[in-house]
């Protein structure tokens, strides 16, 4: 039943997306929308309607037959069908804490039902790297979400993409590029914004959160297209996408059977075709662009040329121009709420942690003297690499990562794990494994250069270091990203380090972040000023442009994608359309581990 359901909704999502261009001019009645809007807010009728819905799947369900010696997973109670859909908290990091303090009691591996459909979650690194790693093969497809229709079957977001050929020539195509540009540090986009973003946070500290979000889109944008200006796209187009595949989105991410409403009468086909086709037009722009630009001999080195260049890889050669775009727009938008994430974290840590600032400030004057840290300072610089791997592991931008769906039955350590089961690995409760990390709900960036730890590992010239760490997942499907990542946060972090001294202006939040499924910490008032006058004086001669972006409201010929770049008022920060709401004081204060996990070795 459930499956039949499920091959429904993914038959009727393909047909959708096809016609997604259509849906979008289509003229849908108010009418129709109306009733949809009745009956959203009417909540007795949403109540019924899952009533009803598990009344008819308990009727129709008979009880699975398992092969000899095979199991089902321990599964957490629920209604017959619509399973416990209440059970999903908005929030990531609440949501790891959640399902994180079932461990004990179900076990590292045990299944959730919501709405018909199977979810595993996964809590030890060992049973994650059992399936995700070692079985990658039967473990690397995507699963379809009800407000982002289509985009598992699509061709648009690789991160997103359901496990197919196309899936492949996008991610080997993504593979090459980053193995081109990483020895080149990037064409050196992430050095040359560095500099512009020390200028902005010089001349302008309150509004440091707005300058991380445009420096992380100037950044991609240039090794993307080979202009920073098309970043402007990508903050354009990337809230409405992340909210679409975040659980705290619309609520038809909740109430999944809403999926089944016919276009006419679902605002949320018709928003979803509206975005696909923006996120089209911003791709196809900047590639176009990039094009012209480098047909007349102009274009900076950039992902798209290698896709461009006459005598291009056959990597680059397998994708046409509809892919190339999508495959290099879709990894793009990825790279800004990402590595927003630990940039935002960087300012929580040392301001939660002020010893840390004064002691990583030694090593970089020891190292580095009167220039700023580069990638050839990486072998040199373990507390500034401790810092970049304790960030990256203590406030994760992706705290419950992606999740990986079973491509076939497998059976692990005699259990079932059913096809099309949607597999969680908890990686935010995995890096915290009482174990393995120690007081790790603290930033203790120690833990990697001590050899008291753990963690701790030789020869400190290499380790520690992010390849291969948790947070970027796991096998086949695991992030591309890594290498940029890396070299983003550790020459912006080494900068903000050798030119600042930072400290809280009153309360520091704890774990305020967005509710979507990249976090971020939430921005606090803060302190920030230039070390001495000669780095003032250094980061002032060494940028003309500091690279602002934001626009008076009456500002004219604003563009299709500065409209969305506005500040309503001087004073007021940037909150980059609620994922980087300011923090809001201490009455909203959330205290992790919760009651029932403080003190177990869980
Ligand atoms: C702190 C920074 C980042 C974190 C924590 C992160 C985390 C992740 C995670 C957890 C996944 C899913 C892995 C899995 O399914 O097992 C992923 C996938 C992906 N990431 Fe990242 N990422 C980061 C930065 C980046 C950057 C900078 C880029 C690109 C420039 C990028 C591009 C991608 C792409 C294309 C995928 C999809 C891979 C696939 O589905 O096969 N990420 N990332």
């Amino acid at each position: 039943m459930a499956a039949s359901i499920r091959e429904a909704a993914a038959a009727y999502s393909m047909n959708a997306a096809s016609n997604a261009t259509d849906a979008f001019t289509a003229d849908v009645s108010s009418s129709s929308l109306s009733i949809v809007s009745t009956l959203l807010n009417n909540k007795l009728a949403v109540l019924f309607a899952v009533l009803v819905i598990a009344v008819v799947g308990k009727i129709v369900s008979g009880g699975q037959k398992l092969p000899e010696g095979v199991k089902p997973l321990p599964i957490l109670p629920g209604l017959p069908w619509a399973g416990r859909f209440w059970d999903v908290p908005s929030e990531g990091i609440a949501s790891a804490w959640h399902f994180g303090a079932l461990h004990k009691k179900y076990g590292p591996i045990y299944a959730w039902k919501v709405m018909g459909t199977v979810h595993v979650w996964i809590e030890t690194d060992k049973v994650a790297r059992d399936l995700f790693t070692k079985r990658q093969r039967k473990y690397c497809d995507r699963n379809g979400l009800p407000a982002a229709v289509g985009i598992r079957e699509g061709k648009e977001v690789l991160p997103l993409m359901g496990f197919s050929d196309v899936f492949k020539r996008y991610k080997n195509f993504m593979h090459y590029i980053m193995k081109y540009s990483a020895p080149k540090a990037f064409y050196g986009w992430p050095a040359s914004e560095n500099k512009k973003t020390l200028r902005r946070l010089l001349e302008n500290p309150d509004r440091w959160s707005e300058h991380l979000i445009i420096h992380c889109a100037r950044t991609i944008a240039g090794t993307a297209w080979g202009d920073p200006d098309h970043g402007k796209k990508l903050l354009s187009i990337v809230p409405e996408l992340l909210k679409a595949v975040s659980p705290a989105g619309p609520i038809i991410n909740k109430l999944t059977f809403l999926a089944n409403l016919p276009w006419q009468l679902s605002p949320f086909k018709v928003a979803e075709a509206r975005r696909k086709k923006e996120m089209q037009d911003a791709f196809y722009e900047a590639l176009n662009d990039a094009t012209e630009r480098y047909k007349n001999g102009t274009g900076e080195e950039c992902w798209s040329q290698l896709w461009l260049q006459s005598d291009k890889s056959d990597e680059a050669k397998a994708l046409d121009y509809h892919e190339a775009a999508h495959a290099i727009g879709s990894s793009s938008f990825v790279a800004i709420a990402t590595i927003g994430g630990p940039l935002h974290a960087f300012f929580l840590a040392v301001c939660q942690n002020p010893e840390w600032l004064p002691r990583l400030q030694q090593e970089i004057d020891s190292v580095c003297g009167d220039r700023l840290p580069g990638p050839e300072d990486m072998p040199n610089m373990p507390a500034l690499r401790a810092t970049v791997k304790e960030i990256v592991r203590w406030r994760q931008s992706t705290p419950l990562g992606v999740p990986h769906v079973a491509m076939e039955d497998d059976v692990y350590e005699g259990y079932l794990i059913p096809k099309g089961a949607i597999c969680h690995a908890n990686n935010y409760l995995i890096s915290r494994e009482p174990k393995q990390f120690p007081r790790g709900n603290e930033f203790v960036p120690e833990r990697w250069i001590d050899s008291s730890y753990p963690t701790y590992k030789e020869p400190l010239t290499e380790f520690p270091n992010i390849r291969g760490d948790i947070a970027f997942g796991y096998g086949m499907r695991a992030c591309p990203g890594v290498d940029l990542t890396n070299l983003e946060l550790f020459t912006l972090f080494g900068a903000l380090a050798w030119s600042f001294n930072i400290s809280p202006k009153g309360a520091v939040p704890r774990y305020e972040v967005n509710p979507y499924v990249i976090t971020m910490p939430s921005p606090f008032p803060i302190n920030l000023s230039a070390r001495s006058e000669e780095k003032k004086k250094f980061i002032l001669e060494g940028c003309d442009d500091a690279g602002y972006w934001l626009k008076d409201k009456d500002a004219p010929n604003l563009t299709r994608w500065e409209k969305k770049l506005i500040h309503e008022d001087e004073s007021a920060q940037y909150t980059w359309e609620g994922l980087t709401t300011p923090y809001q004081g201490h009455d909203q204060v959330k205290v992790y581990p919760p009651i029932e996990m403080v003190g177990q070795d869980w």
